[in-house]
């Protein structure tokens, strides 16, 4: 785009930033409720709220005070939540067959959800990390994490989440082939309208660091995740595995991180044009809230600031722990 420009004085580009109403006016990108996807933790119990401490803010909740907070989230214009279970080191298996298991903690608690807000869409995450004793995304054989085996312990994963009453499935664990096995199942288990949000671009960072202290999967992963999620230095790679994850039956595609990550989300949105999500991941937002805590910069402001940059960047939406912040700033959808 080439604008046409006269030279100054005819153009001064300051005239539309000269007051609060032209430059509303004029404002190319907003972002609201309605583009927010609020990731929760859920553990054991009733009527628990526990602080997440590497994340200001951020609660772990038994299933009911979930099922509530869903309700709430929703009434301020939140249109989707994503669910994350807190298993304790004892229910991790080498096996990790609580992943399919139709009672555990993720299913108990989309089941709430869904009883208590049916509107609110619920996605749910499909990896073997809350489950195994490795903390790994999938299983560990003589040290290797195994593809195949793997894939097919998603797909009775995933399909357990579709049978709860799950709307999006969120596969986060970069296996290859895992969305082709997992739409297959889905179809031929009748969950045709089930949406698979594939976490297609997502690499080997640094800032899942307190993700996993909020799960307990600190102290449990043995290892890094190198083999499975990207190298940092790469992004033609994350076109290639978005276009892979979309011929097998995505309908939607996640960047993860995010803000370190913005020019992949530009270039996965100008090259498929297909409903493009970002993850502004835990410690991303425990930068902001650390240094907002510290006095060194103002947290609504750089709450705002970072999540427009994704929607400037080409996403339709994001995932963030911001979204009720900043659902009852923007005063809903
Ligand atoms: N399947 C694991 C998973 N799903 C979501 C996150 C991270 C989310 C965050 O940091 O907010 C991770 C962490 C990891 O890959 O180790």
């Amino acid at each position: 785009m080439q604008p046409i420009h006269a030279p100054f004085p005819a153009t001064r580009l300051r005239r539309t930033r000269s007051s609060s109403a032209i430059r509303d006016l004029v404002q190319e990108h907003r972002v609201s409720a309605a583009d927010m996807i609020w990731p929760v933790f859920i553990c054991e119990g009733h009527g628990v709220e526990q602080p997440v401490p590497s994340m200001p803010g951020v609660l772990r909740r038994s299933v009911d005070k979930v099922a509530e907070a869903a309700s709430e989230a929703y009434d301020l214009g939140i249109p989707a939540i994503c669910l994350f279970p807190y298993t304790p080191d004892e229910g991790r298996t080498a096996d990790a067959a609580e992943a399919w298991n139709p009672d555990n903690l993720s299913n108990r608690a989309t089941r709430a959800i869904k009883a208590a807000c049916p509107e609110m869409l619920v996605m749910t995450d499909v990896a073997l990390d809350p489950y195994s004793d490795t903390g790994q995304d999938g299983y560990v054989v003589d040290g290797e994490i195994v593809n195949d085996e793997t894939v097919a312990a998603l797909v009775k994963q995933a399909v357990s989440q579709a049978e709860a009453g799950a709307d999006i499935i969120g596969p986060s664990d970069m296996m290859d082939h895992r969305i082709g096995a997992i739409r297959d199942a889905l179809e031929a288990g009748g969950h045709r309208n089930v949406m698979i949000l594939s976490y297609a671009a997502k690499y080997a960072s640094a800032f899942y660091g307190p993700f996993r202290d909020a799960v307990g999967a600190s102290g449990a992963l043995k290892g890094d995740k190198k083999t499975y999620q990207m190298n940092p230095g790469n992004s033609d790679e994350a076109l290639r595995l978005v276009a892979r994850d979309l011929s097998e039956g995505a309908d939607m595609v996640m960047v993860k991180p995010g803000m370190p990550y913005l020019d992949i989300c530009r270039r996965v949105k100008d090259q498929f044009g297909v409903p493009t999500f970002a993850y502004q991941v835990s410690g991303e937002y425990a930068m902001i809230m650390a240094a907002a805590q510290n006095g060194w910069i103002d947290e609504e402001r750089a709450m705002v600031e970072s999540l427009l940059a994704f929607k400037r960047a080409g996403c339709d939406g994001v995932l963030s722990y911001f979204a009720p912040a900043l659902a009852r700033l923007t005063g809903g959808a």
